[in-house]
């Protein structure tokens, strides 16, 4: 079962409430809400003040991707704020199971990102109870960038870890360059969740640029 995830960045940020009622209405099934801090990423773009202020405009499950240094202190508020999935990057926690923990204790799923060049293999020692795998396919930082062609393997590599450790609930997300050209090669790998920046938010129709991604 495919899942799109349109990703705020790609929003006109002087509308946001607006621009996330559309999607909604427009069938998407998550929202992905990119948080990057201007360190361990060279983009800065909004804390957790404006995703609990967002959460009051939609009943659309909110998936934070964390591309920040020190992600453990974004966990508490991120939890009142009323997030769903917290995706914590493995390049940025050198206590990647405590984080990840942390998430769990707040009742929140937990998710790890790799970078494009980061091995899959890191993960082998959480692989067991994490709920997601985010395989980026750019280099994280900005949207409208082109998609990383060796990245596809990596979604096969997640598939095999999740298998090899008995984790058949955990989802495989992979993000940055989807659109109606890559969303096929992703999925045919193992990738159910989708997200999608410029391929929604830089569209008109927002219904109908996710029905061109499920299709
Ligand atoms: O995490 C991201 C960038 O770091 C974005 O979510 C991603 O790039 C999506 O944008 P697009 O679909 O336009 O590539």
């Amino acid at each position: 079962m495919i899942h799109i995830g349109p990703s705020l960045l790609a929003a006109d940020f002087s509308r946001l409430a607006e621009e996330i009622g559309d999607i909604e209405k427009g069938g998407a099934d998550f929202l992905h809400l990119d948080l990057m801090d201007g360190h361990f990423v060279p983009n800065l773009t909004f804390g957790v003040s404006l995703v609990a202020a967002l959460r009051r405009h939609t009943a659309l499950v909110f998936d934070a991707h964390l591309m920040v240094e020190h992600p453990e202190t974004y966990i508490d508020a991120l939890a009142a704020a009323g997030v769903q999935y917290v995706t914590v990057h493995q390049e940025a926690c050198p206590h990647l199971d405590r984080v990840l923990q942390q998430i769990r204790e707040k009742g929140m799923k937990c998710g790890a990102a790799l970078n494009p060049a980061t091995p899959v293999s890191t993960l082998e020692c959480v692989a067991s109870y994490l709920d997601m795998i985010l395989i980026m396919s750019v280099n994280p930082g900005f949207g409208g960038q082109q998609f990383i062609p060796y990245t596809v393997a990596k979604v096969g590599d997640a598939a095999e870890l999740l298998e090899n450790a008995g984790n058949t609930a955990a989802v495989i997300e992979v993000d940055g360059g989807i659109t109606a050209d890559t969303i096929g090669h992703v999925t045919a790998a193992g990738a159910t969740w989708l997200v999608a920046g410029s391929a929604v938010f830089g569209r008109a129709d927002r219904a109908a640029a996710i029905a061109a991604l499920k299709a």
